[in-house]
């Protein structure tokens, strides 16, 4: 029975859903993904979470929109994903031998309002060197990536610590996500 629609087109965020037993049909949704003048890292997230969400559920006759935004942030300053090589390389410098924080928001619109929140994971990484940024820009990677990396993928090397929610630093943050659909009434582990 399908009970769910996700507003997103990351294959991460399908996969993750699809782990914990959610049956749900796909509709990427797009909005305008540049920050607001002095917006938090945090308000940032949660307003896209909460747009992609509503855009999806405009069209789903009724049926709950999981919509959801992560990003990569580090001295409050946002870390979307990279424009170029030079953006990409800049990013991973910044967060070379430091502890960063990934953002995600989760979104759920449904006839009886939105549920959502932010789940913040702390990220440490080992000193990179420019070489190995360069290098890993080369592997195509990063380029769809907030911060510029993927703890999932080749990424992983550079990760010494994490405190947090994994799956929310790859996209989705699956503990707090079936709460959330819990709360709407929804069933996680169905098929
Ligand atoms: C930090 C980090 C981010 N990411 C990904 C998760 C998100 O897909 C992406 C951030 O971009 P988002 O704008 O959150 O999502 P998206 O454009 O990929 O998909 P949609 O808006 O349609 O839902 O970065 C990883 O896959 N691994 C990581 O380690």
């Amino acid at each position: 029975m399908l009970t769910l629609v996700l507003a997103s087109a990351s294959p991460r965020r399908r996969e993750l859903l699809a782990q914990i037993g959610v049956t749900f049909s796909v509709a990427p949704v797009d909005i305008d993904e540049t920050p607001l003048a002095d917006e938090s890292a945090r308000d940032y997230v949660l307003r896209l979470a909460q747009e992609k969400a509503l855009a999806g559920f405009q069209c789903t006759e009724g049926l709950p929109v999981l919509g959801s935004d992560t990003t990569v942030t580090v001295d409050g300053q946002i870390l979307g994903k990279p424009l170029d090589r030079a953006d990409a390389t800049s990013m991973l410098q910044r967060l070379s031998g430091r502890t960063h924080q990934v953002m995600t928001a989760i979104a759920l619109a449904t006839v009886n309002g939105v549920y959502a929140r932010v789940v913040t994971t702390q990220v440490t990484f080992r000193v990179l060197s420019m070489e190995e940024c360069e290098r890993y820009w080369d592997t195509e990677e990063p380029c769809d990536k907030a911060g510029g990396y993927g703890i999932q993928g080749l990424g992983a090397v550079f990760v010494t610590n994490i405190q947090g929610s994994y799956t929310g630093v790859v996209g989705l943050p699956l503990c707090e996500t079936a709460e959330l659909l819990t709360r709407a009434g929804l069933q996680v582990w169905q098929k």
